[in-house]
């Protein structure tokens, strides 16, 4: 494919620029913006606030939305500000709305990191290993870097912008879906389409673009007993304890095969078409970047492409998260936790209605609560959830993203549904009646919301240089 002067010279400044991206990458990651920890608080506003300065320093409006204020761990805190960005309001131009989140996932040292998750630390193979470097701070810089490599170049971007940055992401988005909605004949009325890079290629090669995700129901269960923590030398065998009762109910929700037991929770999934099946079977994707992807050979369906694709991106799937409350340390502890809460989520597929998955679990769990006979008291609650999305591929929107992707890195990309959640981009797809797809910058095994997350140093400068595309093929394309 042919690339045009103004491309050539965007892609040689991109190159000429790595370290300077990298350094920026290096400040951000430096700043532990874990949304869902309250200590971490003003390091999230500590990073909304230097993307604000950056945004500015780069001649980008910038406005703050502050949604108010949440209770979390007991406490009343306030929510990071989202922040909007504008950068050009030509009418003769379309103009791209761009979502990106600045909160990152917890991590520690201990989980088995194997250097200081804040620290960016380079590796000889070219990963880039920090908390948030794929997800999603790399993405959210790199579109920073579009602007700023136009800006020295005297280029005139060919669309106007308007970012959308939240610091909540990790932790529910409270407030997002509102304020896109409020705006939506406001703020977001020129917006033409929408982008979202947050998430990830289906290997470790060939790029994507994403027209799909899962849903998100998130639940709190929790078993309440003794006034106060007990000696199990003294108490066990006298007392109802609360672990015994959690762990029961944790083991009714799903098999160790992936079956969810919840009556009725398949119920509305819609049946796989035979034209469904093709695609899933013409799918290149190597089962061995994905075992990789899992580092162990744990995989359920390990010589099956196609079931293990449905089951991440079209069926519903239920994962245990953990138990707040329970004795985790090294040591022997001898105790009867008095109060535990177990924690798991449900990824719902289109045309599961997360208030109907809430009252299933809901109903479920109360029912088998009181097959247990245990006096201890019993409470579920959804903490936070978001509606699975499914985009459509015939827009130009998509056009634009896959011809960027044959122009930077020269293959036609997968075109793939993913199985994690970014609530949003249903809401921006209703809200603005906008096409919305993902066009992700990083690789399958960054590690996301694990240990060692990563961003491949190549992926974020060819990621740079796509985004920059993408946006050129959109002013070529919709016209
Ligand atoms: N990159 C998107 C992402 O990681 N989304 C999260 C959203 C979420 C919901 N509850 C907690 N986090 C995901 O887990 O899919
Ligand atoms: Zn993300
Ligand atoms: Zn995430």
């Amino acid at each position: 494919m042919t690339v045009t002067k103004p491309l050539a010279d965007f892609y040689a400044h991109v190159d000429a620029n790595e370290a300077h991206y990298i350094d920026k990458l290096r400040e951000v990651v430096a700043i532990p913006s874990v949304s869902s920890d309250a200590a971490y608080r003003p390091k999230v506003f500590e990073m909304g606030a230097w993307l604000e300065k950056e945004m500015q320093r780069l001649g980008i409006q910038t406005k703050r939305h502050h949604p108010g204020k949440h209770v979390m761990d007991g406490q009343e805190l306030e929510l990071p500000p989202i922040v909007i960005g504008t950068f050009g309001t030509d009418p003769k131009k379309k103009t791209v709305a761009v979502y990106g989140h600045y909160d990152v996932q917890p991590a520690l040292e201990s989980d088995g990191w194997d250097s200081d998750p804040w620290t960016l630390t380079m590796m000889p193979d070219g990963r880039m290993v920090g908390r948030g470097s794929t997800d999603d701070k790399g993405p959210v810089i790199g579109w920073l870097w579009v602007v700023e490599a136009h800006q020295k170049l005297g280029l005139e971007l060919p669309v106007n912008l308007k970012f959308v940055f939240e610091g909540m992401e990790e932790t529910g988005s409270e407030g997002l879906d509102d304020m896109i909605i409020s705006m939506a004949k406001t703020e977001f009325k020129d917006v033409d389409c929408v982008c979202i890079s947050d998430n990830y290629w289906l290997g470790t090669t060939k790029p994507c673009v994403t027209y799909g995700l899962r849903g998100i129901s998130y639940f709190n269960m929790t078993v309440q007993g003794p006034a106060w923590d007990l000696h199990s030398g003294v108490f066990g065998g006298t007392t109802h304890e609360p672990m015994t009762d959690l762990i029961h109910l944790m083991g009714r929700l799903v098999t160790p095969d992936g079956t969810i037991l919840v009556p009725g929770i398949m119920e509305n999934v819609a049946p796989v078409t035979d034209a469904e099946l093709e695609i899933y079977k013409k799918l290149d994707v190597d089962m061995s970047d994905i075992e990789a992807s899992v580092g162990a050979k744990t995989l359920i369906y390990a010589n099956d492409k196609s079931k293990t694709l449905m089951n991440r991106w079209r069926f519903p799937s239920l994962s245990l998260h953990g138990i707040e409350g329970a004795f985790y340390a090294p040591g022997a502890k001898t105790v009867i936790p008095a109060k535990v809460t177990g924690k798991f989520s449900i990824r719902s597929v289109p045309n599961m209605d997360p208030k109907e998955i809430n009252e299933k679990v809901s109903k479920y769990l109360e029912a088998e609560f009181a097959k247990l006979n245990s006096k201890n008291k019993f409470k579920i609650e959804g903490s936070h959830g978001g509606k699975p999305w499914v985009g459509d591929l015939n827009h130009w929107n998509y056009v634009a993203a896959i011809k960027a992707v044959e122009q930077v890195f020269g293959v036609t990309p997968d075109l793939t549904r993913e199985g994690g959640s970014i609530p949003v981009t249903l809401t921006f797809q209703t809200a603005l009646d906008k096409s919305v797809l993902l066009l992700p910058m990083g690789r399958s095994n960054d590690g996301a919301h694990s240990v060692n997350e990563k961003l491949d140093k190549d992926n974020y400068i060819k990621g740079i240089k796509l985004l920059g595309t993408y946006l050129h093929q959109i002013a070529a394309i919709a016209k």
